[in-house]
C-alpha cells in the first residue's frame, strides 16, 4: 500500500496502537462482542405491529419469563414465575427463586470445588428451569456466528454456531463475584461462551474478558435495571473460551445470568449426507427409487444410475472440492443423494464432459465422457496426446500415459477408485436426466489449418452403484 503523507491523525498515539492491534492478527480484536436489547412492555397498535414485526423482532425483545422447579413442593406454580422487568409484586418470587437456588462450584484441578474467596455465586441447572427468552429469535446467535467465526466464514466451510443454555447463575450483593478463569470447553466444538443478563438492580459484577493485552468490560448494573430513566433492557456478551474473564464484585442486588456454551457447527448449506434427523422415507421420490433397485429382474448383473446435479456446485475448481460433496448439495440434488444413500446405494460424484464430438463419437453423435476424478487439471496436451490425455481422465487406460496428476496427487492406498475399477463408460449408466448446469472443465489449443481455441464443459453427476439383483439385500439399511 503506498505510504499516506502524513497527518496529525496518523502521529497520534491511539491510531499507532489501533494500527498495530490490526496488523498483528484479527483474533486478537475479534475476542468477544456483546450488546443491549431494550424489552418492550407495551405493544404497539395493531397496525404498527403488522408492518413492524421485523424491527420489533431485531431491536427489542417482549418481556422475558422465567420459570422454575420450587424446592419445596407445595409452592404454586404461578409463585415460581417470574417476567422479566420485574414487578414490584413479584419481589417475593425472586427471594423464593434466589433460595432455590444451589451453590455454584467451579472446576478446579480437574474437579469441581466450592470456595467462596473464588466464586461466590448461585446456580440452577437447566433441568430444573425455563424461559421464554431465545437468544436465536433476538439475531444475537447470527451476530456471535459473524463476530466470532470470521476466519471460518471467509473459508470454504462456513459454520454456523450453536448455542445451548449451560446455567442459570446469581451473583447477589455484598460480595458475589467469580475471579480470573477461563470456561472448560465442553467438547471439541465448543468455541465460546454466551452471557445473558436479566434485567434486576444491582451495582458492582462487571465482567471483563481479556485475551492478548487487551480487555473489554461489560459493566450492566446500571444499562438494564430500568432505573435513571433507561428502558429495561437485556445485556448480553459472548467471547471465546479461551478468553481469561472475571466478574467483579457484586456490591449490592442481585445478578441473573443465562449462559450458554457455544459450538461451531454444520450449518444451513452444508446439511448434505448429515443431517440425520431428515427421513429418507418421507421423500416425495423415496418410493418410486426404492422399488427401481429393488427390481431383481431388472438388475441381475447390477449396474450404474445416473443423475447429473441441477446446482451449481464449483466441481472443476480443485481448491473447493473437497467442500462440494456432499454437505454442499442442495434442494433436489441433496435429496436425491439422502435417497441413495438411505438405500445402502455407493453414490460416486464425477464430472461428465458433454460436448467432445470432435473427439469421441457415437454414429456421428457427440459421445460425452464420464470423468475419473473431481480434478482440475491443466491439460497441456499436443494434438495426438488428447484422446490419450481424455482417455487418462476417464480412467480408460490401463496405465495412464501420463502420471503428473492424480498419481502424483493422490497418496497411495486412498484412491478408492483404483480398488474398484475406474472406468465408468457412458453408455453403462442409466441416466436419469438430462444436463444440468455446466462449467468450464478444459480448454485447449486445437491446430490444424487453423488454431482454435476449444472449451470443453462439464456437468456434475452422481454415479448410483446398483449391486447384482438389486437393492435387495441393502433394503435394510433404508430408515
Ligand atoms: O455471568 C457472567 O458474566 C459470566 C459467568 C462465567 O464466567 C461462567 O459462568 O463461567
Ligand atoms: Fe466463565
Amino acid at each position: 500500500m503506498p505510504a499516506a503523507p502524513p497527518s496529525k491523525i496518523a502521529e497520534s498515539p491511539l491510531f499507532k496502537e489501533l494500527r498495530e492491534a490490526v496488523a498483528k492478527e484479527t483474533a486478537a480484536i475479534t475476542f468477544a462482542c456483546g450488546g443491549t436489547i431494550p424489552i418492550v412492555t407495551t405493544l404497539p397498535d395493531s397496525d404498527a405491529v403488522a408492518t413492524g414485526s421485523e424491527e420489533l423482532c431485531s431491536t427489542s425483545c417482549l418481556p422475558v419469563d422465567l420459570r422454575w422447579d420450587p424446592n419445596d413442593a407445595c409452592v404454586e406454580a404461578r409463585q415460581a414465575k417470574i417476567t422479566f422487568p420485574l414487578e414490584p409484586s413479584s419481589r417475593g418470587n425472586l427471594e423464593r427463586l434466589v433460595q432455590d437456588m444451589a451453590p455454584a462450584t467451579f472446576g478446579r484441578g480437574g474437579k469441581d470445588v466450592y470456595d467462596e474467596s473464588y466464586r461466590k455465586a448461585a446456580k440452577m441447572d437447566p433441568t430444573r428451569f425455563s424461559s421464554t427468552f431465545n437468544p436465536y429469535e433476538l439475531g444475537i446467535v447470527d451476530a456471535v456466528a459473524q463476530a466470532l467465526l470470521p476466519s471460518l466464514r471467509h473459508s470454504e466451510q462456513a459454520r454456523a454456531v450453536k448455542a445451548e443454555l449451560y446455567k442459570l447463575n446469581l451473583y447477589s450483593g455484598p460480595s458475589g463475584k467469580f475471579k480470573a478463569h477461563m470456561d472448560t470447553p465442553r467438547s471439541p466444538a465448543q468455541f465460546g461462551s454466551l452471557v445473558v443478563c436479566l434485567p434486576l438492580q444491582f451495582k458492582g459484577g462487571a465482567l471483563e474478558v481479556r485475551h492478548k493485552g487487551k480487555a473489554v468490560t461489560f459493566g450492566w448494573s446500571t444499562a438494564n435495571n430500568g432505573n435513571d430513566g433507561k428502558t429495561p433492557s437485556i445485556c448480553w456478551a459472548a467471547f471465546y473460551s479461551d478468553c481469561e474473564h472475571e466478574i467483579f464484585e457484586v456490591t449490592e442486588g442481585h445478578r441473573l445470568t443465562l449462559t450458554y456454551n457455544l459450538y461451531s457447527v454444520r450449518g444451513n448449506g452444508q446439511l448434505g449426507g448429515n443431517f440425520p434427523w431428515l427421513d429418507s422415507t418421507q421423500l416425495p421420490l423415496y418410493k418410486t427409487i426404492h422399488d427401481l433397485v429393488h427390481d431383481t429382474a431388472g438388475w441381475e448383473k447390477g449396474g450404474l444410475i445416473g443423475y447429473n446435479c441441477s446446482h451449481v456446485y464449483p466441481h472443476t475448481n480443485k481448491s473447493k472440492l473437497n467442500f462440494l460433496v456432499p454437505d454442499n448439495l442442495k434442494g433436489a440434488d441433496m435429496l436425491m443423494f439422502e435417497i441413495f444413500k438411505s438405500l445402502g446405494l455407493k453414490v460416486r460424484f464425477r464430472p461428465v464432459v458433454s460436448d467432445l464430438g470432435n473427439i469421441w463419437s457415437d454414429e456421428g453423435n457427440p459421445l460425452p465422457l464420464v470423468g475419473l476424478g473431481l480434478k482440475w487439471q491443466v491439460w497441456d496436451m499436443f494434438e495426438n496426446h488428447l484422446t490419450e490425455v481424455f482417455d487418462d481422465w476417464a480412467g480408460r487406460n490401463e496405465k495412464p500415459t501420463t502420471n503428473r496428476w492424480w498419481l502424483s496427487e493422490r497418496p497411495e492406498g486412498e484412491d478408492e477408485e483404483e480398488k474398484e475399477g475406474r472406468y465408468v463408460d457412458f453408455h453403462d449408466v442409466h441416466w436419469l436426466n438430462d444436463w444440468g448446469h455446466q462449467e468450464p472443465q478444459v480448454t485447449w489449443i486445437a491446430y490444424g489449418n487453423e488454431a482454435s481455441n476449444v472449451t470443453s464443459y462439464s456437468c456434475i453427476t452422481m454415479i448410483v452403484e446398483v449391486p447384482a439383483s438389486g437393492a435387495q439385500e441393502v433394503a435394510g439399511t433404508s430408515k
